[in-house]
């Protein structure tokens, strides 16, 4: 029998037939499912486009948010980010908010759906934060890769709205900065009275400084100012600093040098990664490098761990450049103590004195609690009084009396004024 003779028999066997039929139906729904999957993923290299963020992206959180206001009210699977608001009463108050779950959502954004999947990994870590590692996903049809930049941007704007009018402040944790507290309703600049031209010099040095970065480009100079408030304590230099913040808009990142475990290695990196627009802030500079050890319990409590050497310091105040303007500030009570290396041109291009209150503010400060119509007259006696003690005084015992009296006229205030020192 020739193969021939063969097929031909088994064609009429209905067994073989039947079984013939079977392999053909499950070929061909296998290479249908093929050519499905392959259509799929052209059709997902072609004609969709994906946007993956992150948990260590910047704009993360503003997606978190932007989501919430969007996107929230189109799901049902929510999970909760409980925070507390600050009134402007003072009254803390517990807020809600709720953002998408772990899972698949769909919302729509102008008039494209677009498919959000949140997914967390289990096993991983953000070794910065130690929180698990997430991301968000988001897909939609179409090639238009705009539409992802309009919800960034919209998310960025959003976010940026939500500090309107507000100061916020960062210290560092880690190698990350984190944001302490609530952010703050800025402090207007002319509530913190200084001297005379000492406020509009440091301001417009500011000012000058941040809108001319190709001057410093162009003659190769690191595009970095330090600045050095010194004085008494009272006198105002931290809320200068604080009021400078808001009227720049800029926030304030606060670097406490006698911190334990603060490396020369982890100061450079948390300066080289400091938010964008920040006031770098070193407070009461002179503490860091003599009070550590003073007493034999503090030098072994001490023993073992990091810290910041001086010439660690000086190399991570140098090696601060950046495309941004970069503003450090540091404060002193004690401008003796200070190495001159630390204050050299080029680590502090300014220096100013924050010192106790001299006639002009006493007047100053003494118009703005009572604006009366003898104000100017009022202020120019209480300046006078004050002065003929031929005493030292700063603005912070000056605001303590003032309160002290705030129910009464200005002329119990004028009655009272060596009170000041009995408070
Ligand atoms: N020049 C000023 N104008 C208005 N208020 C002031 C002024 N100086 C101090 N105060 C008030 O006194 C308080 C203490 O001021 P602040 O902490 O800014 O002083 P400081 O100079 O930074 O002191 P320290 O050196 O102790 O840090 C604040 O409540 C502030 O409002």
């Amino acid at each position: 029998m020739t193969i021939v003779e063969y097929l031909s028999t088994l064609s009429d066997n209905p067994y073989f037939g039947a079984g013939f039929g079977l392999f053909g139906l499950g070929a061909g729904a296998a290479l249908l499912r093929k050519s499905f999957q392959a259509s799929l993923i052209l059709m997902r290299r072609h004609y969709m486009i994906t946007l993956e963020v992150p948990c260590r992206d910047k704009s993360y959180q503003w997606l978190l948010q932007w989501m919430t206001e969007k996107g929230a009210r189109q799901t049902q699977h929510l999970s909760v980010e409980t925070s507390f608001e600050q009134k402007e009463t003072g009254h803390v108050k517990t807020k809600y908010d709720f953002i998408p779950s772990v899972g698949t959502h769909f919302f729509k954004y102008q008039s494209t759906w677009i498919r959000v999947e949140r997914t967390r990994e289990q096993h991983t870590l953000d070794l910065h934060m130690g929180v698990p590692w997430e991301t968000v996903t988001l897909t939609a049809f179409g090639r238009d890769k705009s539409l992802y930049f309009n919800i960034l941007e919209e998310a960025r704007q959003m976010a940026l709205k939500q500090h309107e009018g507000k100061t916020l402040m960062y210290v560092g944790l880690g190698s990350e900065w984190r944001q302490f507290g609530q952010p703050r309703r800025k402090r207007p600049i002319q509530s913190v009275v200084l001297d005379e031209g000492i406020s509009d010099r440091i301001l417009t040095d500011c000012q000058e400084f941040i809108s001319n970065p190709s001057w410093y480009t162009e003659r190769g100079i690191p595009y970095r100012r330090g600045y050095l408030l010194y004085g008494p304590p009272g006198c105002g230099k931290s809320s200068y600093i604080t009021a400078l913040a808001g009227e720049l808009g800029f926030s304030i990142s606060v670097l406490n040098l006698s911190e334990r475990g603060l490396s020369d290695d982890r100061l450079n990196h948390l300066l080289s990664v400091a938010p964008q627009q920040t006031i770098i802030l070193l407070e009461d500079i002179d503490a860091a490098f003599v009070s550590r050890e003073d007493t034999p319990q503090q030098k072994s409590a001490y023993e073992g761990l990091n810290r910041v050497t001086f010439s660690g310091l000086l190399n991570c105040l140098d090696g601060v450049a950046s495309t941004e303007a970069r503003i450090v500030f540091m404060t002193t009570n004690y401008l003796e103590r200070l190495d001159p290396a630390l204050i050299r041109p080029g680590r502090v291009d300014l220096k100013e004195y924050i010192g106790y209150c001299s006639a002009y503010q006493i007047e100053l400060m003494f118009r703005r609690f009572y604006p009366g119509s003898d104000s100017a007259l009022q202020a120019k006696l209480f300046a006078e009084n004050i002065k003929s003690f031929d005493k030292k005084v700063s603005p912070a015992q000056i605001q303590g009396f003032f309160m002290f009296y705030k129910h009464e006229d200005p002329e119990v205030v004028l009655k009272n004024c060596e009170m000041i020192w009995k408070l």
